[in-house]
């Protein structure tokens, strides 16, 4: 699931980094660019309605979490990002649907899936108590929260290789003990990926010394320029949202 940028895109929220002006022409590009390195690695992209007046809604990742047959509508800790929610249920016609009520707060940006094991930011964006009722929602996986408070969201620090590796650069990961398998990477942006099946992983064009790093270990990496993004901190991964084929 995608969803492209909209007119106001320059205007989404940074709060962990300085403020930079956003290229919106070139970040169309960028999208598309991104769309095309998923088509090309097999997927099939649904593209959801614009939500044109919520500047941060390319960030698709963030307003729903989607564990097996169940998706969980989430509500973010960010007053702004909630109204995002309405074209993405649209999309989610098979699903088992469920929602994070107030006062829970989550951001699916914050949940980073390793088979059933969920591990959840307890971040800026999501509390205790968006973790408990996700936790409810996801009866078969074993929620595990894990403090967040160097970076935006859990996934801004660290995401997961295809063998279930844990990876993130180290000084913006606030316990690297949380997971059983760490491996440091040499740059920030290093620390995201998205699997793109077998061992391909999907990455950004600015970790290059990263890219090598996993290159040595046999993967098949993918890069995208995603800098405009980047500007907004976002990544890889808040770009689109896996769904299970119908
Ligand atoms: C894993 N990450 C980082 C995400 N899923 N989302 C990024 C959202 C960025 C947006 N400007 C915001 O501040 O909400």
């Amino acid at each position: 699931m995608v969803r492209r940028p909209g007119p106001r895109l320059a205007e989404g929220l940074v709060s962990h980094v300085e403020r930079q002006e956003v290229d919106v022409a070139l970040a169309h590009r960028q999208w598309s660019s991104y769309v095309d390195a998923l088509t090309a690695a097999g997927w099939t992209c649904v593209e959801v309605a614009p939500a044109d007046d919520c500047p941060d809604a390319v960030f698709v990742e963030d307003p729903v979490v989607v564990h097996r047959n169940t998706a969980v509508l989430a509500r973010s800790g960010a007053a702004s990002r909630r109204p995002e929610t309405a074209g993405v249920e649209a999309a989610l016609d098979g699903y088992d649907v469920r929602r994070i009520e107030a006062p829970g707060t989550l951001d699916g940006g914050d949940v980073l899936k390793i088979g059933d094991t969920v591990h959840v930011g307890r971040s800026g964006r999501t509390n205790d108590e968006g973790i408990a009722q996700l936790a409810t929602h996801l009866p078969d996986a074993t929620v595990v929260p894990v403090p967040v408070t160097r970076v935006l969201h859990l996934k801004s620090a660290v995401t997961a290789l295809p063998d279930g590796t844990v990876i993130g650069y180290p000084p913006l990961v606030d316990d690297p003990a949380a997971f059983a398998d760490f491996l440091a990477v040499p740059e920030e942006s290093g620390s995201h990926v998205v699997l793109l099946g077998g061992d391909a992983v999907l990455m950004a064009a600015s970790a290059p010394r990263t890219a090598a790093l996993f290159e040595s270990r046999g993967l098949r990496v993918v890069t995208v320029d995603i800098s405009e993004f980047e500007k907004l901190e976002g990544c890889v991964t808040c770009l689109s949202v896996r769904l299970r084929g119908r």
